[in-house]
Parts: C-alpha cells; sequence; structure tokens
C-alpha cells in the first residue's frame, strides 16, 4: 500500500517565533494520529533551525521549499543540500507553481534540482500543474505529461513525491472537484515507471474538504498552503478521517 504523506507549505510565512508557537498547539494535536500517515512541514529556510531543534521524537519531519542544484558557488540567496540535510531537513519541494512564475524556474532547472536533492539523500516533492487556461483549451494532460517527462529525466521514482497543483485553484478556494483531481493523478501515475510514487493534491485544502480528498483511491495524500498556517485547521488536515 503507498504511504500517505501530508505536508505543509508555508511560503514565506512565519518569523522563528511563530512557528515555535505554531507547534506548542500542533504537536500535541497529533497524539492520536493513525499511524502510517508522513506529516512534513516545509516552512523558510530562517525557521528549519528552531524547527529542527523542536521535533525530536514528533512525527513531523521537516521540509524546505528550494534547493540549488550545486554543491556550493557564487549563486547569491541559493541554498546548497548539504546545508539543509545538516540541519535534519529531509525533503525539499521543487518546481512550484510560485517558483516556476515568479522566479524563472524551468523543467531543465526543476530536474537539475531533482537530481542534486535525490544525490544528497533528500527526497523531493515535485510539483507540476496547469494553469485556468491551459485547463479551459483542454490542455491539461498534454501539459501535465510534458511537465513529468521533462523534470524526471533520470530521476529515481523511488525517492519521489510528486503533488498534483492545479495553479487556479491555489488560495483562490476555488478546490478542483475530487473525482477530476482523482482522474488527472491516475493518468499521472499511469506514466511512471515507479506506480508507487506517492501522488498529492494540493490547492485550495482545507478541513472542511480533507475528508473527501482522501477518500479517492489514487490521492495519497495532500500539500496544503493556507491551511497549514494555523495548527487547528493543520492537524485537522493531518487527522483526516477515513
Ligand atoms: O503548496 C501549496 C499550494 O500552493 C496550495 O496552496 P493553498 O493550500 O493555499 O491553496
Amino acid at each position: 500500500m503507498r504511504k500517505k504523506v501530508i505536508a505543509g507549505n508555508w511560503k514565506m510565512f512565519k518569523t522563528q517565533a511563530e512557528s515555535e508557537d505554531f507547534l506548542k498547539g500542533f504537536l500535541p494535536a497529533l497524539e492520536d494520529t493513525p499511524s502510517g500517515r508522513e506529516v512534513i512541514l516545509c516552512v523558510p529556510f530562517t525557521d528549519l533551525n528552531a524547527l529542527s531543534r523542536n521535533l525530536h521524537g514528533s512525527l513531523v519531519q521537516l521540509g524546505a521549499q528550494n534547493v540549488h542544484w550545486e554543491t556550493q558557488g557564487a549563486y547569491t540567496g541559493e541554498i546548497s543540500a548539504e546545508m539543509l540535510t545538516e540541519i535534519g531537513v529531509r525533503y525539499v519541494i521543487i518546481g512550484h507553481s510560485e517558483r516556476r512564475q515568479f522566479f524563472g524556474e524551468t523543467d531543465e532547472t526543476v530536474n537539475l534540482r531533482l537530481k542534486a536533492a535525490q544525490k544528497n539523500g533528500l527526497t523531493p516533492i515535485l510539483c507540476v500543474g496547469e494553469t485556468k487556461q491551459q485547463r479551459d483549451a483542454g490542455e491539461t494532460e498534454t501539459l501535465i505529461s510534458m511537465q513529468l517527462n521533462k523534470d524526471l529525466v533520470d530521476i529515481n521514482q523511488s525517492n519521489l513525491i510528486i503533488a498534483y497543483e492545479p495553479i487556479w485553484a491555489i488560495g483562490t478556494g476555488e478546490t478542483c472537484e475530487t473525482k477530476e483531481a482523482n482522474r488527472v493523478i491516475g493518468l499521472m501515475r499511469s506514466q511512471l515507471k515507479n506506480p508507487d510514487v506517492p501522488i498529492q493534491y494540493g490547492g485550495s485544502v482545507k478541513p472542511s474538504n480533507i475528508d473527501e480528498i482522501m477518500a479517492q483511491p489514487e490521492i495519497d495524500g495532500v500539500l496544503v498552503g493556507g491551511a497549514s498556517l494555523e495548527a487547528d485547521s493543520f492537524a485537522r488536515i493531518v487527522n483526516y478521517q477515513n
């Protein structure tokens, strides 16, 4: 059976003090979380150390939101895999649509980052997804298939998580219909060499829709933005009912 992976993406939210406050409410709420669920917090670089110190013995694993492909060098504003693993980071989001849209990320650089992450013992969470315009033009399947083809060249599919994030559903409150998300994720799976890669859904996941999302057979977890910022709401998502 494929594992269930619930990840929060804090994007550019929360100072260290705020991240420590979050944990005070969040960790106690995980005491009865059913086994077999992987819980990950992908936080800003400045929060990683504080969380790393406070997560020992908990269910929660630490994730970053970007990693560079070189081991070191003159790359202002970037971070290396070794810098992340040294402080206990195990996962890293790569190719999020906000990186592709605002910071010039391409399928080629996504592929380089994926390789570097895996080579250094990190598990990447690769994000793919279509814009509203692409969906309306009937291009969803082609676009996602192309992203997977390019991003996954020479990538080890036994150390990988993928997130299907329709861009039009991110931060908009407009969730992709769960059966449609299930359908697209099923198509993605059929394109993989390893059908056991966990594939998450992301885009306006909330306490009110998590149970329905996780009831879909192809959906192995969620990548949560806004609703992962409040301890109560993220705990409810992690503790989804099935
Ligand atoms: O990485 C998370 C996604 O961008 C989803 O964000 P959202 O849950 O705020 O829609």
